[in-house]
């Protein structure tokens, strides 16, 4: 890859401290109505460079982000910041953007202004931050304008500048740019990239290898409810470790027989 001392120096270009990491899954188990669709998942995210779980359709990547962000509760295991359960103060500290982006019936600032208010940002420093987040995602023009007019591209810009504005230390991304076109797909990862630099944690789920390969720091692969492989990114891409993940890499399938197609 030829993109690494960018990254190697994107990393040591933190601007402020990470308050919630390292994260630490261990033994995460799903299974509703007993049908186990994570197997014993453990994980530990750090700080420094963009996080990418990779898949194919249904390995269990949308479930095991939620259960990290604790949308959903797993049945089994724990997840530790810090070395602690997660506290509401903890929760604060993270923000998440879903491949459809949910968004409210008022304009663009007004959307941006309620999330900000929710996170108990005060009244005076709203306006500066919602200002300076859609300069940076390239939509302070469209900030009068009804959220959900906005184009597909637009509207996504809109949730990932929302998540940003917030702060957060962790950004959980679930395909944020799926069915965008390249321009608004490269404004999207602009910021995942500004993001990063300022030491925002970003743990992303993406379908896109080359997109992968632009962004990511480290690639977690899961196959059928587990992950079979943490590695750095060009460690994954030049010599996966896993059958699975060689496998994935050459476009064959794995069914759910165990066989390959
Ligand atoms: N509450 C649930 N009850 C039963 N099955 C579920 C539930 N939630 C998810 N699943 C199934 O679990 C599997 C993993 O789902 P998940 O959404 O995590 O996959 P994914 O890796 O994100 O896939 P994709 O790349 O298609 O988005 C899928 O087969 C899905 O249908």
């Amino acid at each position: 890859m030829n993109n690494l001392p960018e990254k190697v120096s994107r990393n040591a270009s933190f601007t402020r401290q990470n308050l919630v990491l390292p994260m630490r899954a261990e033994d995460l188990r799903y299974a509703p109505d007993g049908v186990a669709l994570l197997h014993d998942v453990s994980l530990q995210i750090a700080e420094g460079g963009v996080s990418m779980i990779l898949g194919a359709n249904g390995a269990g990547k949308s479930i095991l982000m939620r259960i990290l962000h604790g949308l959903i509760t797993p049945h089994g295991g724990r997840v530790l910041w810090r070395g602690g359960e997660a506290t509401d103060a903890v929760r604060r500290r993270q923000a998440m953007v879903f491949q459809k982006p949910v968004l409210l019936r008022r304009s663009v600032a007004a959307n941006m202004e309620h999330a900000l208010k929710a996170a108990g940002v005060a009244r005076g420093d709203r306006g500066p931050r919602i200002e300076a987040a859609l300069q940076e995602a390239g939509i302070a023009h469209l900030a009068k304008r009804p959220a959900r007019v906005l184009s597909g591209g637009e509207q996504q810009r809109l949730a990932v500048a929302r998540a940003l504005s917030l702060r957060p230390d962790v950004l959980f991304l679930d395909e944020p740019t799926a069915s965008l076109d390249p321009a608004s797909t490269a404004a999207i990862e602009a910021l995942i990239l500004a993001a990063d630099r300022r030491g925002c944690k970003v743990v992303m789920i993406s379908h896109d290898l080359h997109q992968a390969q632009r962004l990511a720091g480290e690639i977690v692969f899961m196959d059928r409810g587990r992950i079979t492989e943490q590695s750095a990114a060009e460690t994954f891409f030049e010599q996966p470790a896993s059958t699975a993940a060689r496998d994935f890499l050459a476009g064959r399938l794995h069914l759910p027989d165990g066989t390959t197609s």
